[in-house]
């Protein structure tokens, strides 16, 4: 591994790319400026090693080992050198991502991490119960949004800005993010909703190759450099998956189709086209690609990357919805433009390359003479009739044409990509409620040579600054001054006066360039850089280089001051399309084209050249400024989070920390300034502070401060502060301990909180499935009751029923008995011939009744036993049971009613007479009545005997 000596020398020295030589006077004061905006004073630089050695030792002799160190808010002091050594230090145990504050550095490995970005270590994070508790890493970041997301909390849209040069590692952490939510923000619920959000993550990753292929080329500073910034809105539904997403991009180095730099490369897409393994032998003859085809806007064609795989990017484009005829259709426009690089023009009449052209023309599908005239022709509008004037043009104006060309379509070409992969994985608008947004835009440019593609990105740079300090700290200063809290105030760089050296009105770097091109005067650029100069002259962010021999100004951004040269500007910021150009090519007959060039009379309105039309001149920074405030716009609505790639070395190397390069990054991206932010400012809001376990937290404060339970957090680290005995002087480093502290008592709090959420859910559980119970058993009783009620109904009835059969049955029996009682007793009665006076029947019945209870018994039993017995045999067992005389027969009389039927009953009367019933009764058994009628004689004359009951007994 190659770490480079941190030697004190090697630390002062001036970063070559941020600092030209040769700076005026004039300048120092900014250069100064910028200096302590990084937490790396002049002072020190000038007054030799010695503080700087001092600091080195006091740090380096810290208890923690460098490498340990998760947070450079912990490095004591933070300046660059300390945190510079910390990053190395980690790096050299393969630790690439450190936190800093609320910003995260990432240092590129340039080499593969086993399980750095495996799905499990994804998994762990996201089910970590406190994820910034793990090692700092992206997914650390991607968690912490995903749930900022789920908890609501507004603003609840969240975003995570992504910077660092070029090669730092921007596309690399942004697709690793998105692979994360496409891992976490999934459906676990059905298996169909699983598979949708998978074809949709699928989709969403689909479109990074594509994207790629066509947006990104190999550079001197990276093999696969995005040439375009972009912000990709991942949709989320109300269950947090993903549901979609959109992709918006910006300033597309569209120069590059027509001009690479030496040793650089096109955009990776001409070469998967033509190189050997890309199309197929048969499309290359129909895109008119031989094998071997040299091709002047397809430099270092032998170097092969990684990135040129044309299998993936059909692949991925298919999956997009776009079908092989429309791919066939983009390559052979590719193929195209390739053929119109070719195309050489003389100063003559001559045309040296026809062959080109009309390859270009065919695979254009464009008229060939046309083509030629519009490449060498100027046609030009004057008067009042708008008089058309053919000019012809000097063979560097052709060949601007031709390239202009070459650029348009390019450009169209991947705007309507962009739009093709949108309307492919933008999701409905109403099935998501939120967002999380990726920005990945270019980090702060400094070359020796910077032009107008600097100044904008480093325009964005700034404004993305100002967003993060007005983000991290502003605000929070804003809120303490407002609660009136004692606060010792950090001084932070405040870049509104850079901004309004670039974007301010009315007058400003950008409004003077676009004057330019409204007024579309001749103007050299030494003439531009003088009206700059005079113009903005009170700004104490403008510098002036005196020993540049090319015309130019300086800039002093919160990162460095950087020299832009004025040359070009302003043809640049026009980017004239001719107006016969564009109608050239909406006369092609190619399908695409004719999609991406449609005939519509507004557009030609809108292209008619600058100072001809009344309507605003669109220029390069005039639509780059709009989609600037724009997307500002909608990270002022999100909770931002940042990402600082760094790049350990220009060469791309593994196991290599070259600290030179590292520093110059480091004073870059502004990171002790951003450590020193985070620091000061409490980046966490802890509004759930008050609470009153909170205030029991921070003991009991009566007396110690005149502030109510009501008071802010801040006020109550204040109050602890003044009562532990701290000094005032270092507040915000004693705010930065309390951190921890705070964020103890918050994790408490919300313990508290969860576990009260908890309780009360159990309860009304609890509640709920006793309200379920008693119903149900009220139900249950209720049903079983009516089940009863209807059952006793039912027997009542039947009872009612059977109570009324048998009364009438028995009233049916009672007379049948006492119809077929009493009439035999009346016969015999009838037939007993009462003697004379009333003596005589007393002394016949009383000894009859003696008979028969002394003897009816054996009778009965004489009288059933003979059942052979008939007649006279019969009356004489009877007369003898009975012990009659036989001699008297005249006084009574035996009389049995049925002869054959034998003796039933014997039924004694009180009148005398004795019955015997020779005929089976209907009655069952014998009746004995409750309650006797007082004329009644009880005794035998109540007993009726049955036949077969006697048998038994
Ligand atoms: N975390 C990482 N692990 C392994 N290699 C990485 C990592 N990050 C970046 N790289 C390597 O660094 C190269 C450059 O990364 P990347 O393309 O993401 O840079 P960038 O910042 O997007 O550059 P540009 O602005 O030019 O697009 C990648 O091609 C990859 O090889």
């Amino acid at each position: 591994m190659i770490l480079e000596d941190c030697s004190l020398s090697a630390l002062q020295a001036p970063t070559p790319t941020l600092l030209p030589a040769g700076l005026s006077p004039r300048f120092h004061g900014p250069l100064l400026m910028a200096s302590q905006v990084n937490g790396h004073s002049s002072d020190s630089s000038s007054q030799g090693g010695e503080p700087l050695r001092e600091d080195l030792q006091e740090f380096l002799s810290g208890e923690a080992p460098l490498h340990q160190l998760d947070d450079l808010t912990k490095v004591n002091p933070v300046t660059l050198e300390t945190v510079l050594r910390c990053l190395q230090a980690r790096y050299a145990v393969d630790t690439f991502y450190t936190n800093a504050g609320c910003t995260l550095v990432a240092l590129n490995p340039f080499k593969p991490v086993p399980q750095l970005y495996s799905p499990a270590l994804m998994r762990e994070y996201h089910s970590a119960p406190q994820p910034q508790k793990l090692k700092p890493h992206i997914f650390t970041v991607g968690e912490q949004t995903y749930r900022n997301v789920k908890s609501l909390m507004e603003p609840v849209n969240q975003s995570i800005v992504v910077s660092g040069e070029s090669g730092a590692g921007k596309t690399w952490t942004s697709r690793c993010l998105m692979k994360f939510y496409a891992v976490v923000a999934t459906s676990p619920t059905s298996w169909e909703s699983h598979k949708i959000a998978e074809r949709i993550e699928q989709r969403i990753l689909n479109s990074n190759p594509v994207m790629e292929a066509f947006g990104n080329a190999c550079t001197l500073r990276n093999d696969n450099s995005s040439r375009f910034g972009k912000f990709i809105q991942l949709q989320l539904n109300r269950a947090q998956q993903m549901t979609g997403a959109t992709v918006q991009t910006y300033l597309l180095e569209k120069t590059r189709v027509a001009c690479q730099a030496s040793s650089e490369r096109n955009f990776h897409i001409f070469y998967q086209v033509c190189v050997k393994l890309g199309a197929s032998t048969d499309e290359r003859l129909q895109w008119h690609l031989p094998e071997g085809a040299a091709f002047s806007w397809l430099p270092n064609p032998e170097r092969t990357l990684e990135e040129d795989c044309f299998e993936v990017t059909r692949e991925a484009m298919l999956h997009l919805g776009i079908d092989t005829p429309t791919q066939n259709n983009i390559f052979q426009v590719l193929a195209g433009l390739l053929h119109l690089g070719n195309v050489r023009f003389a100063d003559s009449e001559d045309e040296a390359q026809p062959c080109s052209i009309r390859t270009s023309a065919l695979l254009l599908q464009l008229p060939e003479d046309p083509l030629l005239d519009t490449l060498r022709i100027r046609t030009i509008r004057a008067g009042r009739q708008q008089q058309v004037f053919r000019k012809p043009c000097s063979r560097a104006e052709c060949d601007t044409r031709r390239d202009c060309l070459a650029k348009l379509v390019y450009a169209r070409l991947f705007d309507w990509l962009v739009s093709v992969i949108n309307s492919s994985i933008c999701a409905d608008p109403d099935s998501w409620t939120t967002f999380i947004g990726l920005l990945d835009v270019y980090g702060f440019e400094s070359f020796p040579n910077n032009s107008l593609e600097q100044l904008c990105i480093n325009y964005a740079n700034e404004k993305l600054q100002q967003h993060f300090v007005a983000h991290y700290l502003r605000a929070q200063q804003e809120e303490y001054a407002v609660e009136g809290l004692e606060w010792s105030f950090v001084t932070y760089q405040d870049n509104q006066t850079c901004l309004d050296l670039i974007e301010g009105s009315p007058i400003s770097i950008c409004s003077l360039i676009n004057e330019e091109c409204r007024l579309n005067r001749p103007s050299s650029a030494a003439q531009l850089q003088t009206r700059i100069e005079s113009a903005l002259a009170g700004s104490p962010c403008l510098g002036h280089n005196k020993l540049s021999r090319e015309p130019s100004f300086i800039v002093v951004h919160y990162a460095g001051p950087v020299q832009y040269h004025t040359a070009g500007l302003v043809e640049k910021n026009k980017d004239p399309v001719p107006p016969e150009l564009t109608s050239l090519l909406q006369q092609s007959q190619d399908p695409l084209l004719k999609v991406m060039f449609p005939a519509d009379p507004e557009e030609k309105a809108q292209e008619e050249p600058s100072g001809q039309s009344r309507a605003p001149v669109l220029t390069v920074v005039s639509k780059f400024k709009a989609s600037l405030e724009q997307l500002l716009q909608v990270l002022h609505g999100t909770t931002p989070h940042y990402i600082r790639c760094i790049k350990p070395n220009s060469q791309g190397q593994a196991h290599t920390f070259l600290q030179e390069e590292v520093l110059s990054q480091l004073e870059a991206c502004g990171l002790v300034e951003t450590i020193h932010i985070s620091a000061a400012g409490f980046p966490i809001r802890t509004k759930v502070f008050m609470t009153d376990s909170m205030v029991s937290w921070f003991g009991d404060e009566e007396g110690s401060s005149p502030k109510s339970a009501a008071c802010s957090q801040q006020d109550r680290v204040w109050d602890h502060f003044r009562a532990v005995g701290g000094e005032a002087e270092d507040l915000s480093g004693y705010a930065f301990s309390q951190l921890e502290l705070l964020e103890h008592g918050r994790a408490q709090v919300l313990e508290q909180c969860a576990r009260r959420i908890q309780g009360s859910w159990r309860r009304h559980w609890h509640r709920k499935q006793e309200r379920q119970r008693r119903a149900a058993v009220l139900i249950q009783a209720a049903t079983r009751s009516w089940f009863a009620r209807r059952h006793v109904r039912r027997l009542h009835a039947a009872a009612t029923v059977i109570k009324r059969a048998w009364r009438k049955w028995r009233i049916g029996m009672a007379f049948l008995a006492s119809k077929e009682l009493d009439g035999v007793e009346e016969k015999h009665l009838s037939q007993v011939p009462l003697p004379t006076g009333s003596f005589l029947l007393p002394q016949t019945q009383t000894s009859l009744l003696a008979a028969i209870i002394r003897l009816w018994p054996l009778g009965l039993v004489l009288a059933n036993a003979a059942a052979g017995v008939r007649g006279f045999q019969r009356k004489l067992v009877v007369w003898a049971c009975l012990q009659l005389r036989m001699g008297s027969p005249s006084s009574y009389t035996v009389q049995t009613a049925q002869e054959h039927a034998g003796v039933t009953s014997i039924r004694a009367l009180p009148q005398g007479s004795v019955k015997f019933h020779c005929r089976k009764s209907p009655l069952p058994y014998a009746d004995i009545c409750p309650e006797p009628s007082p004329y009644s004689v009880t005794g035998f004359n109540q007993i009726l005997l049955e036949r077969h009951s006697l048998g038994h007994r």
